[in-house]
């Protein structure tokens, strides 16, 4: 029914993100969030492409911190970083680094998040994860707030108490936020998704790999391949993600399994076919859904463009939809090419 444009990456606690390529710039910004007697924050992977958007996005947001820690591996200790004007001295992630923090944003991988995040919740430290470290696990909440945010209810900075909050997959986080509100209106019988994932999605060094491998191919060189195992610049490839036995992809069946939780039901049938392409920043995803009652055309459109964080470019006239391009470093997901499905009956699809 819809293609789907969103800066690469996922919606967390308090928004959604879009990847940048900035490593260790941090937004100098006027508006300062730092505040007395506001929540502690650690932000776990600062130096990545994830956490250099975590940084930018407390800024945007005026998020108030009363302190941040910035965590990294030992490869990054003791360098700077600087944050809203401030300068920070990069630290080593250990297990002490949780003592006083109230909410740590974690982005440096699921092994990562499966041995810190458990230490930082003993601490009552409320943990944001990012990774797919504990997405299934029951009683861990998986949200998107704009769809779930009722899953986290209870989780309050300041009660002492610490709890994890898992951030679903990119993929799944964007084809949600357009599919929900019209499953709520129509009900989703049946999704088949299929992703144009970005460079950012597979991190700093991915990025920095399409831009060197463009630059080698356009100069006649062998292409550099360290983070991909084929060419990536000027191609496009079956995602990178392990392929399990069913012959789906983990990164498939994570949009299968999170949309059965997110949407707390067992029964939806989901498909999804997920590929990398030489793009910079920012998924696109076509998504077909099958709906149970009919569901018109310019119902659909206007139900899009009154849900939050999503916003319509549907131009027919200019053959002019969502682009990569476009909606990079924006928050919202973009959606057009909104249309009924000629191969469904009724306006089911
Ligand atoms: N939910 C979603 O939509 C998405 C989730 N992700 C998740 O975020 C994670 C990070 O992605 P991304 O930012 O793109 O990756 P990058 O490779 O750009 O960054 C990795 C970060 O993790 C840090 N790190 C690595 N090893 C350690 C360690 N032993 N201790 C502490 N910090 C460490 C790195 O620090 P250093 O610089 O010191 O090495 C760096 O800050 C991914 O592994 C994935 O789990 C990513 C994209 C989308
Ligand atoms: N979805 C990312 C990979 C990733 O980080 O996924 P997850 O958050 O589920 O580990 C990509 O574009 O490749």
């Amino acid at each position: 029914m819809a293609t789907l444009t969103h800066s690469s990456s996922f919606t967390h606690l308090f928004t959604k993100l879009s990847l940048k390529p900035k490593k260790f710039t941090s937004p100098s910004r006027i508006r300062m969030s730092l505040q007395e007697n506001a929540p502690s924050l650690a932000v776990v992977g600062v130096t990545g492409a994830v956490g250099q958007e975590f940084l930018s996005v407390l800024s945007d947001r005026d998020f108030p911190y009363g302190s941040i820690k910035m965590l990294a591996s030992k490869r990054s200790a003791g360098k700077q970083i600087t944050f809203e004007d401030r300068n920070y001295t990069i630290e080593e992630l250990t297990e002490d680094s949780f003592d006083g923090v109230d909410i740590a944003l974690f982005s440096a991988g699921g092994s990562i998040s499966k041995h810190f995040g458990p230490l930082a919740v003993e601490k009552g430290t409320i943990v944001v994860d990012n990774s797919s470290a504990f997405r299934m696990e029951e009683g861990v909440p998986l949200v998107i707030p704009e769809v779930n945010p009722e899953a986290m209810k209870g989780i309050k900075v300041g009660m002492g108490k610490g709890a994890l909050i898992a951030n679903p997959n990119c993929s799944t986080i964007i084809c949600l936020m357009a599919a929900t509100p019209l499953h709520r209106h129509a009900k989703v019988k049946r999704m088949v998704v299929s992703t144009y994932q970005a460079a950012s999605g597979a991190g700093a060094a991915a990025m920095e790999e399409l831009e060197l491998q463009t630059r080698e191919v356009l100069e006649g060189k062998p292409p550099t391949c360290n983070i991909f195992k084929q060419q990536y610049a000027f191609n496009l490839f079956s995602h990178n993600a392990p392929i399990l036995s069913n012959g789906y992809n983990e990164e498939e069946m994570k949009l299968v399994k999170e949309t059965r939780k997110i949407w707390n039901d067992m029964d939806v049938k989901v498909t999804a076919t997920c590929i990398r392409v030489p793009v910079m920043r920012a998924h696109a995803e076509s998504v077909n859904l099958q709906f149970e009652k009919p569901l018109l055309e310019d119902t659909a459109k206007s139900i899009l463009k009154s849900s939050p964080g999503v916003v319509v470019i549907d131009d027919r006239a200019s053959n002019h939809f969502p682009t990569p391009l476009e909606v990079s470093n924006k928050d919202d997901v973009a959606v057009g090419r909104i249309r009924h499905d000629v191969s469904q009956d009724g306006y089911s699809g």
